[in-house]
């Protein structure tokens, strides 16, 4: 005998454009470009053991709610509507107990003319980078989590980062260095705290208020001031000043990750040419490549407000 353990299911990839028209001023416009997925969790594992379909909201009806209310409500900030998508399926269907939904945002961003000023309705696309945010909620419990990123935010130093003092033994051959390339492709997140944030109807005041736009505008610009300012010793010293400044200054914040790739930049050895003193020349390696992770969190008691 076998028995379901887990499962979910829903749409994923379901993509959209959706465009904010200032009503003083047509002209003056807003985009968001999301990729949304929503998987579904309940009374559904007789769809599994037993084939029996009954249960099951089509994922093309998933598709579908997503469209439908994202023509019709609010979606800035994504936050939002995580929120409001969680609310609509957990309360329509009573028997969808938990849901978790993905949603990523491109990073279209308004470019200014010769004249210096934005133009109102023309973007360019910065990516690979985007925004992005995973919402769960659990009907019974009404547990709440929120944690928001930035991934692919690429960055490079041609100085001002180190790496020394580093465990030696017999398999070491790496050199120790003050002065290296650093570059990674940022994936940063952080969670928000369910003492601010413990509803979702909570989402949308705390959307009003600016919490989840201001937040990530902070995380944004302390990963890339620290970056450039800080005389890097190592990844993981970087990562976590980075993820310390920003609880400090977000309070709301349980904890910040941070999980960025070491993107090795080496010397070419050039001596097959007479060339000993090669210190501007690299190969762009495209692997291995470090990976260094962390997750940071305020100390217990050490909570703000
Ligand atoms: O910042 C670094 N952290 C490491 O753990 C590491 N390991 C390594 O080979 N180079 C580096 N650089």
């Amino acid at each position: 005998m076998s028995e379901l353990i887990a499962s979910s299911y829903g749409k994923a990839n379901v993509k959209f454009l959706k465009v904010k028209k200032n009503p003083q001023n047509p002209e003056e416009q807003e985009i968001l470009e999301a990729n949304v997925q929503c998987l579904l969790k309940g009374a559904f594992d007789v769809s599994y053991t037993k084939a029996d379909n009954s249960p099951i909201v089509p994922t093309d009806t998933v598709k579908n709610t997503i469209l439908i209310e994202a023509k019709n409500t609010d979606v800035w900030p994504i936050e939002r509507f995580a929120a409001h998508l969680a609310k609509h399926f957990t309360s329509k269907y009573s028997h969808i107990s938990a849901i978790e939904i993905n949603i990523v945002q491109s990073r279209w961003i308004k470019y200014p003319l010769k004249n210096g000023k934005l133009h109102a309705h023309s973007f360019r696309h910065d990516g690979p980078e985007t925004r992005r945010t995973f919402l769960t909620y659990e009907k019974a419990s009404k547990k709440l989590t929120i944690k928001s990123s930035i991934k692919d935010l690429t960055v490079l130093k041609s100085t001002g980062s180190m790496f020394y003092g580093y465990n030696v033994c017999d398999y070491t051959t790496l050199q120790p260095t003050t002065d290296r390339i650093l570059s990674t492709d940022v994936f940063a997140s952080w969670t928000f705290d369910p003492k601010f944030v413990p509803t979702l109807d909570s989402v949308f005041t705390k959307a009003d208020e600016g919490l989840f736009d201001t937040t990530y505008e902070k995380a944004r610009a302390t990963t890339l001031e620290l970056f450039a300012l800080e005389q890097s010793a190592s990844v993981q010293a970087t990562m976590y000043n980075m993820s310390h400044s920003i609880l400090e200054q977000v309070p709301e914040l349980l904890t910040v990750d941070y999980e960025l790739p070491n993107k090795h930049y080496i010397l070419f050895n050039l001596e097959w040419k007479g060339i000993k003193d090669n210190k501007e020349l690299f190969y762009p390696s495209p692997d291995p490549n470090g990976l260094i992770r962390s997750t940071v969190g305020r100390k217990s008691g050490s909570a703000k407000l």
